[in-house]
């Protein structure tokens, strides 16, 4: 055997080994429904969050992202039927409302934090080791000097950037079975964003878990997605692996009269010129013997865009009746 195989093989076992012993929860609702007075916020919703998979939630403003978290943590009882968490050493699928244990091995950070604003950085690093059963010192510290994030100061004292990427920290260094960040990161300037998606990559990759990120910056985070639910007015437009949601769709770049003529009875989803070249992102399957015509036309065929099927679904969906 070459070395080049043994170290194939080795990389391979590691992996799979990572798989079997690296803790990581699925959850699902069934018939999920929650209320404020008496309006749905979520409305009747089916899902399913596969384990070690970086889930995408998204939706527009006021869509029930934050309320889905909100009970997928645990932090609020359904008003109708239930969440389920299982895996890891919960054993059998479990309830996480009031279940300490369950709720234990889920983190969920929030843009307000949920921290004591008037206590010092290093007391809720303290609370997180002390309540984490997986929290990682040594993660914590690299991440607080990546992001530059003062340890002496008090929370209130930080500013809206620092104190998301606190929240950052907190959720990487916890290290928890099934992690969620409802639009924490949105408070950080644009490099700090990329830290964060190239850390959350690089520290998924060493302890695969289930993550999911919950936001309405659908572009930006569409690398790093490998599954997507999305929600409109409290009830689920659709859930898919990213490479299938892509297909659903392709952008057509080239001439603009032939992408013009191409393109002719097919849901147009958006266009873009750039002096005589245009490219027009189109919704609908394209057969063989199109995409041999497309090419045969000089045309580049490429997949949808995240974004524009999101606000292309999320549109239609929302035609319907809006509460
Ligand atoms: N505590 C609350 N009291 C009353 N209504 C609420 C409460 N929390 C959420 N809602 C309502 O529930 C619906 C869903 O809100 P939610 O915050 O879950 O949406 P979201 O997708 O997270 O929105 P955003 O992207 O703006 O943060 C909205 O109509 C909102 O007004």
């Amino acid at each position: 055997m070459t070395n080049r195989t043994l170290e194939t093989t080795s990389a391979a076992a590691d992996f799979v080994s990572a798989e079997e012993t690296e803790p990581a929860l699925a959850a699902r609702t069934e018939n999920l429904s929650v209320r404020f007075a008496g309006v749905p916020a979520l409305d009747r919703l089916d899902l399913r969050l596969a384990p070690r998979k970086i889930h995408g939630l998204l939706g527009r403003n006021g869509s029930g992202k934050s309320t889905l978290a909100a009970t997928l943590a645990g932090f609020r009882r359904p008003d109708e039927g239930r969440v389920l968490i299982e895996g890891g050493d919960l054993g059998t699928a479990v309830e996480p409302y009031e279940n300490a244990v369950a709720t234990s091995r889920i983190c969920l950070i929030r843009e307000s934090g949920d921290l004591i604003a008037a206590a010092p950085v290093k007391h809720a690093l303290g609370l997180a080791a002390s309540l984490r059963p997986n929290w990682d010192e040594d993660l914590a510290g690299e991440l607080l000097d990546r992001f530059e994030v003062p340890t002496n100061k008090k929370v209130q004292k930080l500013s809206r950037g620092k104190k998301s990427a606190l929240g950052v920290v907190l959720g990487l260094a916890s290290r928890a079975p099934l992690t969620i960040f409802d639009e924490t990161y949105l408070g950080m300037d644009v490099p700090s964003r990329n830290l964060f998606y190239d850390a959350l990559l690089a520290d998924y990759a060493e302890v695969p878990r289930t993550i999911v990120l919950s936001t309405h910056l659908v572009s930006e985070v569409s690398t790093v997605l490998e599954e997507v639910v999305i929600l409109d007015n409290g009830r689920l437009v659709t859930q898919a692996p990213v490479d299938a949601l892509r297909g659903r769709g392709a952008s057509i770049v080239g001439p603009a009269a032939v992408v013009d003529d191409f393109t002719a009875g097919f849901t147009v989803l958006a266009e873009e010129k750039l002096g005589g070249t245009k490219s027009t992102t189109v919704l609908g399957d394209l057969d063989p013997a199109l995409l041999a015509q497309a090419t045969a036309a000089g045309l580049e065929i490429g997949p949808v865009g995240l974004q524009d099927l999101f606000v292309h679904l999320t549109a239609t969906s929302s035609k319907g009746d809006r509460r």
